[in-house]
């Protein structure tokens, strides 16, 4: 298999994205990531350019990486001025890592308009810079900025550009479509000119994402000859971002014959998004090809049937190959087979043909038309079912409870109190308390009366509350809909409740949330 070099510049063309900082720290722990991952290039920033970038140098120079090679990014010269005298080039040398990739102009219009300079001078200022960097520098990388847009206008500059880039001793020639406006037939045919032109080069793609092409226009870099795909982790980037190293990286492995990464790395791709996507703080989507939560999520009845005979029906690759997971959900959409295959995760057998099976069915579709949504709310789905089948025990009975909102002119918000009267065996319990809100209250309540029971409930929190309308049709007052998430700090889980009582709705995903904890508790013999 022939290898295609990765190049990763989340740490820098990433941390072009708005809304994007990194810290410091942040991208120490990027880039060992991004080394267990086994990236072959991770560009880290411009030294020089802010002290965060100047200080993360130093400090990688005393870390010890086991695969990837750390890149400093910096530009071409100043025009006018001796590469030796240029401190932005200085900075690039003292940084001392053993890549350097410089940006320097292909287009001449770039060149005129952006760097107020002649056509000449700007081929000098690439030849000098690369031919400088190279007596200090391992490898050199020469990012043609704008090098398609600058093809298509003026081929002959854009190539001489290459050219000069190529004298001074560039290792790699990067063809940017810095604008993302290139579509992936233009990039084929431009690529293919190019390594026609100088058969020798190593060539590299570097697309943007404006015409929602990137990943395709790398794609087809490669097919006309490139060799070094640049990219970021989940595409986040300037504008509309850059290529997706996530979608990348599986399409040149796995369909496309490429030598990229370990097999072991990329069955921990999955794992590397959601990391970065945390640390970015930038959600990855749910319909993320290979990566997202919902990338190998099946809804429709008929899907959900024919997987579960062979995944393959509904599947471009088996999810385990990229670390992910396949997913079966439950909504008015779907069939037997959806509830079957939950079931199944539920260690739940039962007969496709089952009365009961049929039941159940026709009792979650009556529920999501009441307004529930089992997607959002796994633990209420798995309490259905179980009491469904009887195999949820009966861990308290509600007696009573009420809510009391109250708000005096002093006050500078309103009290919630709530009181809660339930029985546990034959032993009633009275509980009040208060709350920053009516649930707060309401959750305080329910537990201080159940943790002498049960005192894992202490464990409980809520981490959301989201409340929706869901029925607006004519002749029915309006329902709403409580998803809450809780954590016992193990686990995590959603419930839900559906009311035309606000309160009503947050009770009974509150109950939900308790007794599912209670009944995984006794599940794994905590209590
Ligand atoms: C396509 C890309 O994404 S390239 C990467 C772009 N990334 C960044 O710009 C992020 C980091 N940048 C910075 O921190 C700052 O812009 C710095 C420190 C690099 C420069 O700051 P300043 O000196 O204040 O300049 P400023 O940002 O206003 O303008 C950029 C300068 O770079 C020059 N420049 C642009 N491209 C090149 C190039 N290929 N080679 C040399 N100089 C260039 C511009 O002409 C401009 O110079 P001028 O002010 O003399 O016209
Ligand atoms: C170099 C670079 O980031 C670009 O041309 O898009």
């Amino acid at each position: 298999m022939e290898k295609v070099f990765l190049y990763d510049t989340t740490l820098r063309d990433g941390s072009q994205a708005e809304g994007v900082s990194f810290s410091l720290e942040d991208k120490i722990r990027i880039l060992q990531k991004l080394d267990e991952f086994h990236m072959d290039y991770v560009e880290c920033g411009w030294p020089g350019a802010n002290p965060k970038d100047t200080v993360l140098f130093e400090r990688i120079k005393k870390m010890k990486l086991h695969h990837s090679k750390v890149v400093a990014f910096g530009a071409t010269r100043r025009p006018n001025r001796k590469v030796k005298e240029d401190p932005q080039v200085e900075n690039l040398v003292k940084a001392e890592s053993p890549v350097v990739t410089i940006f320097g102009k292909s287009w001449d219009f770039h060149v005129t308009e952006a760097l107020k300079t002649t056509l000449e001078e700007n081929l000098s200022m690439v030849y000098e810079t690369v031919e400088y960097l190279k007596r200090y520098v391992d490898e050199v990388i020469f990012d043609a900025e704008h090098f398609f847009d600058g093809f298509k206008h003026n081929p002959e500059y854009a190539l001489a550009v290459l050219e000069a880039a190529i004298r001074g001793g560039a290792d790699w020639v990067v063809l940017c479509d810095t604008n993302g406006g290139s579509l992936p037939h233009e990039v084929y045919e431009i690529t293919k000119k190019v390594k026609e032109k100088f058969p020798q080069a190593k060539i590299g793609i570097h697309a943007h994402n404006d015409s929602d092409t990137a990943v395709a226009n790398s794609l087809m870099a490669v097919l006309a000859g490139a060799r070094q795909v640049h990219g970021t982790i989940n595409g986040i980037g300037e504008r509309t971002g850059n290529a997706n190293l996530c979608s990348i990286i599986p399409n040149l492995q796995l369909k496309m014959g490429m030598q990229v990464v370990p097999e072991e790395s990329l069955r921990k791709l999955t794992d590397l998004a959601h990391f970065v996507a945390e640390i970015a703080n930038v959600p990855l989507p749910r319909n993320m090809p290979y990566v997202g939560e919902s990338a190998f999520a099946h809804k429709a009845g008929v899907h959900a049937s024919a997987v579960l005979k062979s995944s393959r029906t509904y599947e471009h690759v088996d999810p385990s190959v990229v670390g992910n997971r396949r997913k079966v959900t439950v909504s008015d959409l779907s069939g037997r087979s959806n509830v079957v295959y939950k079931l199944r995760e539920m260690g739940i057998e039962v007969d496709e043909r089952s009365p009961e099976l049929i039941k159940l069915v026709e009792k979650i579709k009556d529920m999501e038309k009441e307004g529930y949504h089992f997607e959002a709310a796994e633990a209420s789905f798995e309490l259905l079912c179980k009491r469904h089948f009887g195999l949820v025990r009966n861990y308290f009975d509600l007696d009573a409870y009420r809510v009391l909102i109250a708000k005096r002119s002093t006050d500078n918000t309103p009290v919630s109190e709530a009181t809660v009267r339930l029985k546990v065996g034959e032993l009633m319990e009275h509980t009040a308390s208060l709350g920053n809100g009516p649930v707060s209250a309401l959750d305080r309540a329910l537990r201080k009366a159940l943790e002498e029971f049960y005192p894992s409930l202490k464990e409980v929190q809520l981490v959301d509350y989201k409340v929706r309308i869901v029925n607006e049709s004519e002749g029915t007052s309006a329902k709403v809909r409580v998803l809450i998430e809780s954590t016992d700090g193990k686990r995590r889980w959603g419930t839900v409740g559906v009311s035309e009582n606000i309160i009503e709705a947050s009770w009974i995903a509150l109950t939900d949330s308790i007794v599912y904890k209670l009944m995984k508790d006794e599940e794994e013999g905590i209590i």
